[in-house]
């Protein structure tokens, strides 16, 4: 019985707040929802896979509406079919979706196909009538592990706030089950920084680990300056100190910051990557690998991101997305990722876990859903049946 896909919906929404790292704030912050309709039925209801773009770029609806989606949709139903006939083969999907897109130059197109991939992946899951990780780890034939790392990400400044309502805010996420939390640095001086950080470690004492996010903000002087500083706190890892694109910054601060390293949330492509790889530096038995699979073209292409660290002797275990949706937790539990980031204050409905989800001990346990499992998630379910039901 085959399936097409009969419509490609978006919508541009907010998820924006007062908050600010050391480069951007978020008070215009917008992600695109976008809904991929086919004309499969299951337990009696018309398969619809839904997708949307991480937090940290904008919304791609003028990409999505003028380019990705009409390739998708006039695209020839059978030419998007898998072997069986009876699922869509993301892999042909995404090939439709990059026609005549030339190699190179991965801004913001990257973020559009990763969205409507995510979609995709999530109709693909439903129509198999399986959840996405369970999905994966059959087709690379690999144990699904539904037990998942998940750290809080948050520590932003915005007006107003001082280290009594950081600290809070570090016990909060204590309070919650996570056992690393992470805080942003690079928005203020180094003194003032490394005020907010013995803050922060005061208050989780030993029961967590501190990392930090400076977003890309400085340069090798001050990327140094601050490793001088940090590497006399245990922390879990110093994360995006310089230009994402500039891999001999990267290199060069390994010399002076002999703890775990951090960063690749803004490169989009697995040729990005593998420049990273190549010559940041990055050392795989410590340092961590932040891809976010909905701001770089998608699913598909993370898996070619995979064999590319593969290739260059990392494992899949040193990855731990950018972004805490749920698309990544399905990658994490399907391939054998680290883990995942999670905005347990931020960014909602689009962030976080199914309902009834909690964390222990810095995890938590997939349930069995179909696709992505956002029909778990009553909050940014409703968004999306608004969008297609
Ligand atoms: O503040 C942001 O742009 C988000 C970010 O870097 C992260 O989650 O690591
Ligand atoms: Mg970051």
């Amino acid at each position: 019985m085959s399936v097409r896909i009969v419509d490609v919906r978006e919508i541009t929404k907010p998820i924006s707040s007062p908050i600010r790292n050391a480069y951007i704030d978020f008070t215009k912050m917008t992600t695109s929802l976008v809904a991929v309709v086919t004309d499969a039925v299951r337990d009696g209801k018309r398969v619809v896979g839904y997708g949307f773009n991480s937090n940290g770029r904008y919304g791609q609806g003028g990409l999505i509406r003028e380019r990705f989606a009409p390739r998708l949709l006039e695209a020839d139903p059978k030419t998007l079919l898998d072997s069986t006939g009876d699922n869509i083969d993301p892999d042909k999907a995404w090939a439709a979706m990059m026609s005549n897109e030339k190699p190179g130059g991965h801004g913001e197109r990257s973020v559009a196909v990763g969205t409507i991939d995510m979609a995709i992946w999530d109709a693909v899951a439903k129509i198999a009538g399986k959840p996405l990780f369970r999905l994966l780890a059959e087709r690379h034939k690999r144990e699904a592990n539904p037990r998942v790392f998940v750290y809080a990400a948050g520590g932003y400044y915005y007006p107003g706030k001082d280290l009594s309502a950081l600290r809070g805010e570090m016990r909060g996420y204590l309070d919650r089950g996570y056992n690393v939390v992470k805080m942003k640095i690079g928005g203020a001086s180094i003194a003032e920084d490394q005020e907010r950080i013995e803050a922060a470690l005061k208050e989780i004492g030993n029961q967590a680990q501190l990392a930090v996010d400076a977003n890309g903000r400085f340069d090798l002087e001050t990327g140094i300056a601050y490793a001088k500083m940090l590497r006399e706190y245990p922390l879990f890892w110093y994360e995006e100190v310089g230009d994402p694109l500039d891999f001999q910054l990267q290199a060069a601060l390994a010399e002076f910051y002999p703890g775990p390293m951090a960063t690749g949330e803004n490169l989009f492509s697995h040729q990005d990557a593998r420049n990273l790889i190549r010559y940041g530096g990055m050392r795989p038995d410590r340092d961590w690998l932040q891809f976010d699979c909905a701001l770089s073209y998608g699913l598909c292409e993370y898996l070619r991101t995979l064999d590319v660290l593969k290739t260059h002797g990392w494992s899949p275990s040193r990855c731990i997305p950018h972004g805490g949706h749920q698309m990544s937790l399905n990658i994490a539990a399907g391939l054998g990722l680290g883990g995942n980031e999670s905005y347990p204050d931020l960014f909602q409905p689009y962030g976080g876990f199914p309902d009834g989800v909690r964390v222990e001990n810095g995890h938590i346990t997939m349930p069995d859903l179909p696709g992505i499992g956002f029909e778990g998630k009553s909050d940014l379910y409703k968004e999306m049946t608004a969008l297609a039901d």
